[in-house]
């Protein structure tokens, strides 16, 4: 098994060392555009390789894609990240044209790859992966609800003073301030959580989660990582060991939801394909309201990549 990460930077290498922790693969590529600093990150994490106790070989090139031919995975993650007062989406004039270019040369040197984009606006740069690819659905798709519920989780665990093992729960829609946590398809430990925790206190995590992103942007100065990369190691995981794991991910909409051509967080099953199925749970009429406020919001940036002409 060999396994891709473009960029080296902070969730690039963070995704990385996950996998070679993980073992997910013989051989793990890392890319990035800088020179040396693939090599450098590759380098440092082979060294941790006896003292976590993995035999994944990890090796660092600088945009040399021949190095990654035959990659059954590629994780993109290449991009700018975005700084104080600025949303994801306006990221889009560059980052759009770094994912379709590192996309050619995932393509061209791994044409059977099964991509992951990370790179942000999350919905929009996989739609970019996606025309660039020309690739079924099930195989070009982005990590961003993974992420999403592992926050939503993490606060409901903090308020309940409970295993965030024990928390389970869905989240749908777009990576950005319209997502959609869905409290009634959150329970902990089976039980519905709207019986543990008031409405006021749930409303308050779910609005902290829509804006999770955003709040370690303020903190930090630039966006997270430990959880987005962990996040889209778990997705490689789920495909990599055919483990058919359900997960919210960012996917191309044909029909599902009563919606078509959008990507857009569903739950879905990942497996060795990619994704093997789109679940379509039941929606009531504000949750599905919520979604199509969410698939609105997307669909204008996804139009706005229309207009930069770039996939004529
Ligand atoms: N989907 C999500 O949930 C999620 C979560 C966190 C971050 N992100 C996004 O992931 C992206 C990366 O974030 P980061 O914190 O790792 O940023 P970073 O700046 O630390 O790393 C980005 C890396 O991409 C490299 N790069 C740029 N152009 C390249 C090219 N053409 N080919 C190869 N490498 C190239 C840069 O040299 C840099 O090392 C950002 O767009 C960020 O918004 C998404
Ligand atoms: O918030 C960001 O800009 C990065 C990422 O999408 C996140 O949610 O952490």
């Amino acid at each position: 098994m060999k396994i891709t990460v473009v960029g080296a930077g902070n969730v690039g290498a963070t995704c990385a060392n996950c996998i070679a922790q993980k073992e997910l693969a013989n051989e793990l590529i890392i890319v990035d555009i800088k020179d040396g600093l693939s090599e450098g990150k590759a380098l440092d994490m082979w060294q941790t390789a006896p003292i976590n106790y993995y035999d994944t070989r990890v090796k660092g090139v600088t945009n040399d894609y021949a190095a990654t031919a035959g990659s059954e995975v590629v994780v993109i993650t290449s991009g700018l990240p975005r700084k104080p007062g600025m949303s994801r989406d306006d990221l889009i004039s560059i980052n759009a044209g770094i994912v379709k270019s590192v996309t050619e040369n995932v393509i061209a040197h791994s044409p059977d790859a099964i991509i992951i984009i990370v790179s942000n606006p999350l919905d929009v740069m996989t739609y970019a992966a996606f025309l660039t690819a020309k690739k079924a659905r099930n195989k070009v798709f982005g990590m961003a609800g993974v992420l999403d519920t592992a926050r939503y989780r993490a606060f409901l665990a903090e308020e309940l003073n409970v295993s965030p093992k024990d928390i389970q729960a869905l989240l749908m829609g777009g990576h950005g301030d319209t997502m959609v946590p869905l409290p009634r398809y959150t329970t902990v430990a089976g039980i519905p959580v709207t019986d543990l925790i008031e409405e006021e206190k749930l409303n308050a995590i779910i609005e902290r989660t829509k804006f999770g992103g955003g709040e370690l942007v303020n903190l930090m100065g630039t966006s997270a990582w430990y959880a987005p990369g962990a996040a889209a190691a778990q997705m490689v995981e789920a495909i990599v060991r055919d483990q058919k794991r359900i997960f919210p991910v960012c996917a191309l909409l044909d029909g599902e939801y009563g919606m078509k051509d959008i990507f857009l967080g569903v739950p879905v099953v990942l497996g060795k394909n990619g994704i093997e199925k789109v679940i379509e749970v039941k929606l009531n009429k504000d949750e599905m309201e919520l979604l199509e406020g969410s698939a609105v919001a997307v669909k204008s940036v996804m139009k706005v990549l229309d207009e930069m002409n770039i996939f004529a």
